[in-house]
C-alpha cells in the first residue's frame, strides 16, 4: 500500500470525524445538484495547482496514480510506475544537506512493492456478485468475459467497462492478499458516497450517481465548519484561519462534501508546507540529537525508529539512555536498541544524566559514530528540576562540542490534542527545540492538532509516528497529511 494509503487509513479516526461532520453539515440545508453543475463549480473551486478531480492533472503527476477511485477507466493502466518517484523526490531533495532524511529512505522501499493493487479491489470483487454463472466459466479458460457481457447490454457504455475488468481477473489473489483492514476502510468510505452497485448497475446507472448534494456557503455553514475543525483539535485560531481562507471568493457558492474537503485540504497543506522539513543531517561527527518530551509521549519509541532508519541509511548510531531515574525506561530503550541494531549506553539508576551524556559523547566521538541520540526524562511535574537537568546536559556536552546538541527534537503525543500546544510552549522554554515529531497519529481523532502547531509555532515537523512498529515513522508530507486528515480521496 502506498504511503498515502497507509497514512490515510492510520489517520482514519480524525478523517472519519471530519468526513461525518461534513456530510452532516452539507446535508443540512443542502440540495441535489446535477453533474454538470458539480463539474463546473468544482473547476471553479480549484484554480490552484491541485486539481485532483481531473483525470489528467498535469502538475501533480506523481500523485495521480492513487486517484483511481475517482475515475476508474483512465487510472488503471497508469497506476504502477509513477509510484516510486512520488515519495522520495519531495522529501529527500528539499533539505540542503546531502545525507539528509534518513527517515524517508527506509520508508520508500516498502511502498512501491505493495502499492499498485490495493486501490483497485472494488472492481473485480463486484463481478462475481453480479454474474454468478458466467464468471466461473470464464476465468479458468482465460477467455475474455467481454463477449458474454456485450450482448446483454443495450446501452453504449459497456465496451468501455468490459476491457477494464478483464485484465484484473488474474490479480484477484493478490488483491485479496493486499486487502488489509486499511483498504477495507477505504471501501467503506466509498460505499457511503456511492452506494454499492452491481456490474449491470454500474453500466446502466452511471448517471444516477452524478447528482451531488451541495450547500450554499454562508455564515452558518462557515461557523459549522469552524466548529468541526475545532473538534478535530485544530484549535480556534487555526480553524478560523482555514475556514476564512476556504470562504475567500466562494461565499454564496454551492459546495459539495468533496469540494469542501478539497478546499480544506488545500488550506491545511498551505499552512503545513513551510514546516515540513526532514531532520537535517550534518557532516559533523558525531551529530548530537537531544530528544525531549513528556513521559509517555513516545520518545523511546521514536529514538528506536529513528535509529533504525539512520542505520538503514548507513549511519552509525549510538543511543544514550538519559532517563536514568527510571529503570524501566532504560530497559525499554535497550529493547529498541536491539531491534534497531544500535548500542545503548546506560548508567546505574539515579546517575546524573549529564554525566551519562558526557560519557556517551566521549565514546561516540572515539568510535567515530555519525549520530548520538540522547534520551531524556520527561517529568514536567517539577519543571524547575527538569529545566536544570536539560540545561546541565547541554552545558556538559558543550565541553566536548560547543555546537552540541545539533538538534533538539520534541516528541509530542497526538492523542493529547490541544495539550500538545502547551507542551511546545513549555519545552521551548526548557530547551532550544529545533524540530517536532508527532507520535500516535494513528488511532486518534485529534490529528488536527498538528495543523494548529504548525500554524502557531512554525517549528519544523520532521516525522510522524503512525504505529508502534519500528518502521511506523513516516516523513511528514503536508499534502498527503492534509488529504489523509480530511479523508480526501486522492
Ligand atoms: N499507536 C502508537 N503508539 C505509539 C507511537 N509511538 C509510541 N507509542 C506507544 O506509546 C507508549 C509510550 O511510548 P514511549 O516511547 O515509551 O514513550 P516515552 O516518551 O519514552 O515514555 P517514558 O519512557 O515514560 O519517558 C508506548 O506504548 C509506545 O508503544 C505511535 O506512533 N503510535
Amino acid at each position: 500500500m502506498s504511503l498515502f494509503g497507509k497514512l490515510k487509513n492510520r489517520l482514519f479516526k480524525t478523517s472519519s470525524k471530519i468526513d461525518q461532520g461534513l456530510e452532516a453539515i452539507v446535508s443540512e440545508g443542502g440540495e441535489e445538484t446535477g453533474a454538470e453543475e458539480a463539474f463546473v463549480e468544482a473547476v471553479e473551486q480549484s484554480p490552484e495547482p491541485e486539481t485532483p478531480a481531473d483525470p489528467a492533472p498535469t502538475p501533480e503527476a506523481p500523485a495521480t496514480p492513487e486517484e483511481v477511485p475517482a475515475a476508474p477507466e483512465p487510472d488503471v493502466p497508469a497506476a504502477p510506475e509513477p509510484e516510486i518517484p512520488s515519495d522520495p523526490a519531495p522529501d529527500l531533495t528539499p533539505e540542503p544537506l546531502p545525507e539528509n532524511p534518513p527517515a524517508q529512505e527506509p520508508e520508500i522501499p516498502t511502498e512501491p512493492s505493495v502499492e499498485p493493487e490495493p486501490d483497485l479491489p472494488p472492481v473485480p470483487e463486484e463481478i462475481p456478485a453480479e454474474i454468478p454463472v458466467e464468471i466461473p466459466a470464464e476465468l479458468p479458460v482465460d477467455v475474455p468475459p467481454t463477449p458474454i457481457e456485450e450482448p446483454n447490454i443495450p446501452s453504449d457504455s459497456p465496451p468501455a467497462e468490459a476491457p477494464v475488468e478483464i485484465p484484473e481477473a488474474p490479480q484477484a489473489p493478490e488483491i485479496s492478499q493486499a486487502v488489509d483492514d486499511a483498504s477495507l476502510v477505504g471501501l467503506v468510505e466509498k460505499t457511503t458516497e456511492a452506494p454499492a452497485r452491481g456490474f449491470i448497475g454500474r453500466l446502466l446507472g452511471r448517471r444516477e450517481e452524478k447528482t451531488v448534494v451541495r450547500r450554499t456557503l454562508d455564515d452558518d455553514m462557515l461557523e459549522q465548519l469552524e466548529e468541526l475543525l475545532i473538534t478535530a483539535d485544530m484549535g480556534v485560531d487555526t480553524s478560523m484561519r482555514v475556514t476564512a481562507a476556504m470562504a475567500e471568493g466562494r461565499y454564496g457558492k454551492k459546495l459539495s462534501v468533496e469540494e469542501i474537503k478539497r478546499l480544506m485540504a488545500r488550506e491545511i497543506a498551505r499552512i503545513m508546507e513551510p514546516v515540513a522539513k526532514p531532520m537535517p543531517l550534518y557532516a559533523h561527527r558525531p551529530q548530537v540529537v537531544l530528544v525531549v518530551g513528556v513521559n509517555g509521549s513516545g520518545k523511546t519509541t521514536t529514538i528506536g525508529k529513528l535509529a533504525s532508519q539512520f542505520r538503514a541509511a548507513g549511519k552509525s548510531v549510538v543511543i544514550a539512555a538519559g532517563d536514568t531515574f527510571r529503570a524501566a525506561a532504560v530497559e525499554q530503550l535497550q529493547v529498541w536498541g536491539e531491534r534497531a541494531g544500535v548500542p545503548v549506553l546506560t548508567a546505574p539508576e539515579g546517575t546524573d544524566p549529564a554525566s551519562l551524556a558526557f560519557d556517551a559523547l566521549t565514546k561516540a566521538k572515539a568510535d567515530g559514530a555519525d549520530l548520538l541520540m540522547i534520551d531524556t526524562a520527561g517529568r514536567l511535574q517539577n519543571r524547575a528540576d527538569l529545566m536544570e537537568e536539560l540545561a546541565k546536559i547541554v552545558r556538559v556536552i558543550r565541553k566536548i562540542d560547543p555546537d552540541a546538541p545539533h538538534n533538539t527534537l520534541l516528541v509530542l503525543d497526538a492523542t493529547t490534542g490541544q495539550n500538545a500546544v502547551s507542551q511546545v510552549d513549555t519545552f521551548q522554554k526548557l530547551a532550544d527545540v529545533s524540530g517536532l515529531v508527532m507520535t500516535k497519529l494513528d488511532g486518534t481523532a485529534k490529528g488536527g492538532v498538528l495543523v494548529s502547531l504548525a500554524d502557531k509555532f512554525g517549528l519544523p515537523i520532521h516525522a510522524i509516528g503512525v504505529g508502534e512498529q519500528i518502521d511506523d515513522l513516516a516523513p511528514f508530507d503536508p499534502e498527503e497529511f492534509a488529504a489523509a486528515l480530511t479523508g480526501l480521496e486522492v
